[in-house]
């Protein structure tokens, strides 16, 4: 078998957008004196589709919803003539290809989520090829079913957070995760505004369900060191990306400190830079996004990285590529899950691009044993909502 054609479009979302409330999410943004609302920088209301087609007709699918046109560019120039032509079968030494003809500029960002775009697809066809879901090449199933977080309680006002949290407890939710609003340029009154949320959401969902709490890189050390003392009555199971990604010692003081978790790595890439999380001891819980960190090539090493150090591997952002990687591995407990809802900041946009995702039940999901690859085609139903760029 013989990659055939790569072809990369980028999905631009043209339908409605339901514009962020409130102080929506604290991010790397707030500490920049701007003008325009500071989230304004992380909508992802588009998505690169990859599809590569191999010479006897299996077509693989991957996607990366980081800096979409630039990952179409770096895949059409750069990645695309790499692997056309090539076994996929032979997924390690097109990786290193890939990796290594772009290292001089590549390595962390857009480049390795193209990357990871490509061998999405990769994977996919070779599940395909042989009749098997892709878990089933990686460790098999690990699990009868997979536990998953409701993610989403944006910082909106206390009760419609309050009704959010009750509507989804009630779907039979066992975990939540909320967003901060405020970090340190919103002073003291940031601070009992950021207490005040995670108490309402605690009165709603109790303290037998588990609460995580997301900062996007939006606070820094300073703020994380007054923040942390007065958030452990609450029980957090983790405190996510409390500075920015590059803060790798912060992130190691913060998680020596207390006896909060600290969780990150959506922002991070590639099995060196979590072998440098890993040493440094900076997270006690794992988060790449296998669509950014090096698709499933990398997120497999990765889950072994991790399983040696004892620290869970809980995928950003859910998604049927993160479903997989936590499928086969025990030493991944649990998945995010973002439900479907109008295009917001649009890490739900997935759900308009592809059928195929797992509704969660109960606080579950459900992976077929007999679907073979990842299990996702592209959706017909909202095309006419999206410019294409091929
Ligand atoms: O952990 C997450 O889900 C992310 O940080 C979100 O993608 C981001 O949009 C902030 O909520
Ligand atoms: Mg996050």
């Amino acid at each position: 078998m013989k990659i055939k054609s790569v072809r990369a479009r980028v999905y631009e979302w043209k339908g409605k957008t339901v514009p962020p409330q409130g102080n929506f999410c604290s991010n790397a943004m707030d500490l920049v004196y701007s003008k325009t609302e500071s989230m304004s920088t992380f909508r992802f209301h588009s998505w690169t589709v990859v599809e590569i087609e191999t010479d006897d007709g299996i077509v693989g699918l991957g996607n990366v919803a980081l800096a979409p046109r630039i990952a179409k560019a770096i895949i059409d120039e750069y990645l695309a003539p790499l692997v056309v032509g090539q076994d996929p079968w032979d997924y390690e030494y097109l990786w290193q290809r890939m990796y290594r003809a772009t290292h001089a500029w590549g390595r962390k960002g857009v480049t390795m989520a193209a990357i990871s775009a490509v061998d999405l697809a990769i994977w996919d066809i070779l599940g395909k090829s042989v009749n098997k879901p892709v878990f089933k090449l990686l460790g098999g199933r690990t699990k009868e079913k997979i536990p998953c977080y409701y993610s989403k309680l944006y910082r909106t006002d206390l009760k419609a957070m309050q009704e959010e949290a009750q509507k989804f407890k009630d779907q039979g939710f066992k975990a939540f995760k909320m967003r901060f609003g405020y970090g340190p340029a919103h002073l003291q009154v940031g601070v009992k505004e950021n207490l005040k949320s995670v108490e309402a959401v605690r009165e709603v969902i109790g303290y037998d369900n588990d609460l995580m709490l997301e900062c996007y890189m939006g606070w820094n050390l300073e703020y994380a060191k007054r923040m942390l003392p007065k958030l452990e009555k609450f029980e957090p199971r983790w405190l996510e990306e409390p500075v920015i990604a590059d803060d790798i010692d912060g992130y190691a003081e913060l998680n020596r400190l207390t006896s909060i978790p600290i969780s990150g790595g959506e922002h991070e890439f590639s099995l060196y830079g979590f072998k440098q999380l890993l040493d440094k001891k900076a997270v006690s819980v794992v988060q790449y996004d296998t669509n950014r960190v090096g698709g499933i090539t990398a997120a497999h090493k990765i889950n072994a990285l991790c399983e040696a150090h004892s620290v869970p591997v809980i995928p950003h952002a859910g998604q049927m590529h993160n479903y997989h990687l936590t499928m086969s591995t025990l030493a991944s407990p649990m998945a995010e899950y973002f439900p479907i809802f109008d295009v917001e900041v649009g890490n739900e946009l997935f759900w308009y691009i592809f059928d195929g995702e797992p509704i969660a039940d109960n606080g579950f999901l459900q992976l077929d044993d007999h679907k073979p690859g990842l299990g996702l085609t592209l959706k017909a139903e909202y095309l006419d909502q999206f410019n294409i760029i091929e």
